[in-house]
């Protein structure tokens, strides 16, 4: 069965004056794949009547009809099957109850739950709710988008089919499935949507949009965990050049929420490399700036508890406007807090790139392997390469892990980078600063790109952002080299303004001529 558009009816959200036969029949149209019928609060006789209508209106369409929590109601329509919920009739009943061949699917909310739809045999399990919903009052915290990766993943080896619920709109449909995708690359099969489609004034768009979101991310989904470019060392330096220039002459804006340490260098190195920094953390203002500018910067390095909602809404626009969001998950190992404050933007949007040493990626991967000392890393990897590869792979971006040798990968390939000098290390905020110049060039490489066919199913367009990210490392390193040769430069006090002025007079040949680049296996 396909389950890819799965509608919910809820007849109490419908718009004023509205049958729900006239918005189920738009709904069926606009290409909904199955229909659930859920009456929380019509009496029986009733609850048959929608069921009944619905189903004949169904069959014209060849689209299976499934009733919600009432087996009796199911059989006296002859519905193609019942959903059921935790607390509903078990499986095992139901199923003697139902005919042959009837689709039986069930609610799960947690590997216990998902372990037990296995038992049972259930056909198709509902994830959720994966995010808050107007529609249901809920009994338990939405799970998010990396909580269904996790039940995802319980899934694997069986052919029960998952669809997630639970505030799902067209919004965020791309993010929701990107975000999804367990490690082992189980993806949904489709998404149960109330409210999107049935409150619209045209539930023939509603459905048709989703669909088109749906199909557009399940094929950029299922070609590459990142994007396709091959290049040799020559041609990465080209598209760096590419991205430089790029920033330089189409100044990019960029919206910048950092820690209260940096804000001012990270201000300024943005200007340095060409590009115009917006300094913004207000959540009330995130919508208007999405619409402004060209890529968003979240820096979580002095996080308080209202610029989590800033940033929670700033990814979240930013990528429905389809531009690069860069996360700096700064000491996110240190407290509870910035873990809990990162696992729910990372709920909420998908990054372009993830940014951090050893202890900070460490901490993100859930991996003891490095540790931190507050936001600084004590320690590294074994194979650096593989971690980044991975860490790419899992979280479907770029990663650049920074330390004495950077590696940025995009999931496929590793890049090893050996540019920088030590008084990178000692002055405060060379990380941070690092945030600012990759989401320049990611904002620069975004406006390159093409919109092309495929580009409804990403959250940005098919930007090079992988080389945006080397180009940025580099810019900084091969900067800093300059500067600390400087005569003037005596120490770290000397050695940040002489960086900006080095970062700013820095050109595409130097880099070309300087770079320690090489693709690692
Ligand atoms: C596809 C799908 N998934 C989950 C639900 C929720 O079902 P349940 O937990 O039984 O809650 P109610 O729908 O009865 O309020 C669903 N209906 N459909
Ligand atoms: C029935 C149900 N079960 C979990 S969330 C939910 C409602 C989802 O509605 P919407 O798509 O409007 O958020």
């Amino acid at each position: 069965m396909d389950l890819s558009l799965y509608l919910v009816t809820d007849r109490s959200l419908l718009p004023v004056g509205k049958p729900h036969l006239e918005a189920l029949e738009q709904a069926l149209i606009g290409g909904v794949t199955v229909v659930q019928i859920r009456e929380k609060v019509a009496d029986t006789a009733e609850f048959l009547r929608v069921a009944r209508e619905s189903k004949a209106l169904c069959d014209r369409y060849n689209v299976p009809l499934l009733v919600n929590d009432r087996v009796d109601i199911a059989l006296a329509i002859n519905a193609r099957g019942v959903h059921l919920g935790q607390s509903d009739m078990p499986i095992d009943i139901a199923r003697k109850l139902m005919p042959k061949g009837s689709i039986i699917g069930i609610s799960c909310n947690s590997l216990h739950d998902v372990r037990r739809a296995r038992e049972s045999k259930a056909d198709y399990v509902g994830l959720g709710a994966v995010w808050d919903t107007q529609t249901k009052k809920l009994t338990s915290s939405p799970i998010g988008v990396r909580g269904l990766g996790v039940l995802l993943e319980a899934l694997d080896g069986s052919d029960i089919q998952a669809v997630a619920i639970g505030g799902i709109k067209s919004t965020n449909l791309a993010r929701l499935l990107h975000g999804s995708v367990s490690r082992t690359n189980h993806t949904l099969d489709g998404v149960a949507v109330v409210s999107d489609i049935v409150a619209s004034p045209n539930p023939e768009t509603a459905a048709r949009r989703l669909k088109s979101i749906f199909n557009a991310c399940k094929r950029c989904i299922l070609d590459s965990p990142a994007q396709n470019f091959v290049w040799s060392r020559g041609e990465i330096l080209d598209n760096v050049t590419t991205i430089m220039d790029g920033v330089r002459t189409l100044s990019p804006l960029v919206h910048q929420m950092t820690n209260i340490v940096v804000s001012n260098q990270s201000a300024n190195i943005t200007l340095a490399v060409g590009a115009s920094p917006i300094m913004a953390t207000a959540p009330e203002e995130m919508s208007d700036l999405s619409k402004l500018s060209n890529g968003l910067l979240v820096n979580i390095g002095t996080l308080v508890g209202g610029s989590v909602q800033g940033m929670l809404k700033g990814g979240y626009f930013v990528n429905a406007a389809k531009n690069p969001v860069v996360l700096d998950p700064v000491g996110v190992g240190a407290s509870d807090f910035r873990k809990s404050s990162v696992n729910e933007l990372l709920n909420a949007w998908q990054p372009t790139v993830i940014k951090g040493n050893a202890g900070e990626l460490a901490a993100l991967a859930g991996s003891s392997e490095a540790a931190s000392k507050g936001v600084d890393s004590t320690g590294g990897f074994q194979d650096p390469i593989n971690f980044t590869r991975q860490l790419a792979r899992k979280e479907r971006c770029v990663v650049v892990l920074t330390g004495e040798t950077d590696y940025v990968s995009d999931g496929k390939r590793v890049l090893m980078l050996k540019n920088g000098h030590s008084l990178l290390g000692k002055v405060t905020g060379s990380g941070c600063m690092l945030g600012s110049v990759i989401t320049a060039y990611c904002a620069a490489a975004n406006a390159l790109a093409s919109e092309d066919d495929e580009h409804e199913g990403r959250l940005t367009r098919s930007g090079d952002f992988l080389s945006a990210a080397v180009g940025a490392v580099l810019t900084l390193t091969i900067a800093s080299e300059f500067a600390a040769k400087r005569e003037d430069v005596h120490g770290m006090g000397t050695f940040l303004p002489a960086l900006l002025d080095e970062v700013a007079a820095l050109r595409p040949e130097n880099i070309r001529q300087l770079a320690k680049v090489e693709e690692v296996e």
